[in-house]
């Protein structure tokens, strides 16, 4: 018999602090965590290495339903094997996020990936991150989030992370590139970005992690003694 176990949705666009807030509250809570992202990354990452086009949905469908794939937490972080090899840095680059927005866009890869994402949803709970968590994937959660920023700010952030990492980046090529992303995802036909009727949206533009984290904490005690 299947139980059933609560899950907290945070979907946005690039940028917004998702990661960082999911990964804080699964770790407060000690729920399990799913980063949708890195299923679309590592996705688009084993296209690249077979030369699968990328618009090609025949062939991406195939590809998703054998794709060999392992998250293996380490610590605070989740390293991403692909085909027995660690990809973890490769994912995260702005190359990789491109082509996962464009294969993000074709309706049978979406499908493909379901149930590999719902599978994630084990007790003692689950904090999902993606685009569609709380619309398509999980739209019966418990508590949903919206988290965004302006494009700005999301871009100075993007642009803080990577130079931390040590990678030189142009302010202008990362805003037109979050930018470009942003009107893919929200205008796809299937699952586009967009908060579901039930979700709390915050605006994080000018709140800081800690500020985030305390009124999602807050929303979420309270929905959940409901
Ligand atoms: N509220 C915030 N204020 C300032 N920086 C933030 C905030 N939330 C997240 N960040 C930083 O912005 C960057 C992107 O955050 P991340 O969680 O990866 O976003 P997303 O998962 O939505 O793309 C990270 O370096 C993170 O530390
Ligand atoms: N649930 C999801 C998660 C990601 N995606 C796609 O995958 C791309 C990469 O997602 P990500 O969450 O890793 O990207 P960032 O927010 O970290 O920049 C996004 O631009 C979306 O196009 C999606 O379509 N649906």
């Amino acid at each position: 018999m299947s139980t059933h176990s609560p899950v907290i949705t945070v979907d946005g666009p690039s940028g917004a602090g998702k990661g960082t807030l999911c990964m804080l509250l699964a770790d407060k809570l000690g729920w399990n965590l799913l980063d949708s992202g890195a299923i679309y990354r590592v996705l688009a990452l084993a296209a690249l290495h077979h030369g699968v086009d990328l618009e090609s949905e025949d062939a991406l469908v195939v590809l998703a339903a054998h794709l060999d794939v392992q998250f293996v937490a380490e610590g605070d972080l989740v390293k991403v094997i692909l085909e027995g090899e660690d990809v973890s840095p490769t994912l995260r680059t702005q190359d990789v996020a491109n082509a996962a927005s464009k294969i993000a866009a074709l309706p049978r890869v979406r499908e493909a990936l379901l149930r590999r994402q719902r599978a994630f949803s084990e007790a003692p709970g689950l904090v999902a991150d993606g685009r569609d968590m709380g619309t398509v994937v999980f739209p019966q959660a418990e508590v949903k989030i919206f988290l965004d920023a302006s494009a700005e700010e999301r871009a100075n952030r993007r642009m803080n992370q990577l130079q931390n990492k040590g990678i030189d980046v142009n302010f202008v090529t990362l805003l037109g590139e979050i930018q470009e992303r942003d009107y893919r995802d929200r205008n796809r036909a299937v699952a586009p970005l967009r908060p579901a009727d039930d979700a709390l949206v915050l605006d994080s533009t000018e709140l800081s992690i800690e500020e985030v984290t305390a009124q999602a904490l807050a929303y979420i005690e309270k929905k959940l003694s409901c």
